[in-house]
């Protein structure tokens, strides 16, 4: 239960074709981030998963079940969005039950009998059965809100607004927990401190959960694995660490995280090192073995070293001119220019330490190991 497999999906709008051959295989338990740029289509295969749209071919399954021509109420999915998308005229505790209450309602097809509204809208007024009780109280818990039942949600901070919503999804107990972007309309303090949140109680209740962003730290820092998506197909799934270390394209290596994307040409192979030529005086060595020859030498920012006189030990060396630096608190980042080519450093920076001047030259280097080429 809970695994949700995509096998060749495909969504077409009005003839435009807007996800292609998409293929998933998302773990019971995982924490899954659909990570890409603005309208590739993460919102749409999401709403696929759903059941709020249609999936022009492919199938997908939950908990091994083909959910093709199941309803949304029906596939068992809790859903979270950007907006929060409460009863602003409800308090969190009513919030939080509505969705149980109509089930229960129908279960004991009581709507017609007390109509829906004068029994689930005011907890001061309705006596809620005692199950629905300890399932709201209990989720209450979960997203630290139990002070908070009975205030009105629009009392509520935006982060809270938002831990109402989560609860909301996750009292119905689903086999699947989506999130459309819940942490954009939060500021980034509340952004970083809603991450945890997220991903204790979703550690906690091993709840798989398909997580849409557009931030790449935030789904480095909450995923176990991430789906690359851009322009409707998905280019690489894997963990934060095998995504950083190990981009199959240069948009990956770009967007997942800072690199310096070089382009070269490969000029010799010998002793387990490629050599490529990156400008008319400037060889670089990685350890990458490529059949091609027209490259892209990617080096994350971390493994350029700053070279002191003292310190010459390195098969790669550039020598540049620092075009900015900017004082980022621990570490300071300088932006150098090398042959035409714009390269950014990211330093330690330690307290008393001189920060060098926009102008001034600078040699760097690097290992092979830390140069990737694609
Ligand atoms: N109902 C619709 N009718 C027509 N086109 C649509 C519809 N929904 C989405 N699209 C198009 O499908 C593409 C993917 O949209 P989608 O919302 O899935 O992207 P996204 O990656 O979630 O983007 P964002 O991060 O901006 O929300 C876009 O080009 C969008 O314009």
């Amino acid at each position: 239960m809970g695994s949700v497999e995509l096998k060749q999906l495909k969504k077409d709008f009005s003839g435009v074709t807007v996800l292609q051959n998409i293929d998933l295989d998302i773990k019971e338990g995982e924490f899954f981030a659909l990570l890409g740029p603005s309208g590739c289509g993460k919102t749409t295969t999401m709403r696929c998963i759903a059941g709020f749209e249609t999936a022009t071919s492919g199938t997908i399954e939950i908990g091994g079940k083909d959910v093709a021509k199941l309803s949304p109420n029906a596939r068992n999915c809790g859903m979270v969005f950007q907006s929060y998308a409460l009863f602003p005229h409800m308090n969190v505790f009513d919030n939080v039950a509505y969705s149980l209450n109509i089930k229960e309602l129908k279960k004991n097809n009581l709507f017609k009998k007390f109509g829906v509204y004068t029994r689930m809208l005011n907890s001061k007024l309705v006596k809620y059965p005692k199950e629905i009780k300890e399932k709201v109280n209990n989720i209450l818990e979960y997203v630290e809100l139990s002070d908070h039942a009975y205030k009105l949600t629009s009392e509520l901070s935006g982060g809270q607004q938002q831990r109402v919503a989560l609860a909301r999804a996750l009292v119905m107990e689903p086999e699947v927990l989506l999130m459309d972007e819940p942490l954009s309309n939060l500021d980034l303090k509340l952004r970083h401190t809603m991450r945890n949140t997220i991903r204790r109680i979703q550690q906690e209740l091993k709840i798989t959960t398909i997580f849409v962003t557009h931030d790449q730290e935030e789904a480095m820092s909450m995923a176990d694995r991430i789906a690359v998506m851009k322009d409707g197909e998905i280019l690489q799934v894997g963990t934060p660490t095998d995504l950083y270390s190990n981009p199959k394209t240069p948009f990956i290596a770009d967007f997942v995280g800072t690199s310096n994307i070089i382009p070269g040409t490969v000029v010799a192979r010998e002793n387990g090192l490629t050599t490529v030529r990156i400008g008319e005086q400037q060889m670089i060595k990685s350890a990458t073995q490529t059949e091609q020859d027209d490259v892209k030498a990617i080096i994350r920012p971390e493994n350029l070293t700053v070279i002191g006189e003292e310190n010459e030990s390195f098969d790669n060396t550039f020598e540049g001119e620092i075009l900015f630096a900017t004082y980022l608190g621990s570490t300071v980042r300088y932006d150098i220019e090398v042959e035409g080519h714009k390269l950014v450093v990211d330093t330690t920076y330690e307290s008393g330490n001189q920060i060098r001047q926009e102008g001034s030259k600078i040699k760097l280097g690097v290992l092979p190991e830390r140069v990737l080429l694609i």
